[in-house]
């Protein structure tokens, strides 16, 4: 998996159009989303993950964990991001995981949004553009070797 973390004043997103045959369902309030004062974090699920999901999802949400602290952020935004990597996991797998770390921050105490999976999207952000506003991190299952 690769993510990219950017410390906002706030991102919001507009869904636009299909990106997949059978994107995520999604309701009329979920065409659109905002969070203010948030760590945006791109991500792009990879084939390697396929080989053990819970353990990609465990190893993100401790490196988000680890980033929201240092920059003193309590409002995570899990982004579906395909252009991250040239090797993505097919998409009921990159959901799956996706959903599965959602629900782990949120059991961690942070304030998730998720933008929706398999759609074009408007999005707009401001880094706040200290030293630590823009990381990347990248996560394997154990066992794979980082291309
Ligand atoms: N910016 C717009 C966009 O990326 N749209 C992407 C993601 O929302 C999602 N998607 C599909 N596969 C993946 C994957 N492996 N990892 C993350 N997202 C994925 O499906 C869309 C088309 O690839």
């Amino acid at each position: 998996m690769r993510m990219l973390l950017i410390h906002s004043d706030y991102l919001e997103y507009e869904v636009k159009d299909k990106a997949l045959k059978n994107p995520e369902p999604i309701s009329e309030e979920q065409k659109k989303g905002r969070l203010e004062e948030v760590l945006a974090v791109f991500m792009s699920v990879e084939k390697a993950d396929e080989t053990n999901p819970d353990e990609v999802v465990e190893k993100a949400v401790v490196e988000i964990k680890d980033v929201a602290s240092q920059v003193k952020a309590g409002r995570i935004f899990v982004y579906p991001f395909a252009h991250l990597s040239s090797e993505l996991a097919k998409p009921d797998v990159a959901l799956k995981v996706l959903q599965r770390i959602e629900e782990r921050l949120m059991e961690e105490g942070f304030e998730v949004k998720r933008a929706p999976f398999g759609y074009y999207k408007a999005f707009r952000l401001s880094c706040k553009g200290h030293p630590l506003a823009e990381l990347s991190r990248t996560i394997v299952p154990s066992g794979e070797a980082v291309s």
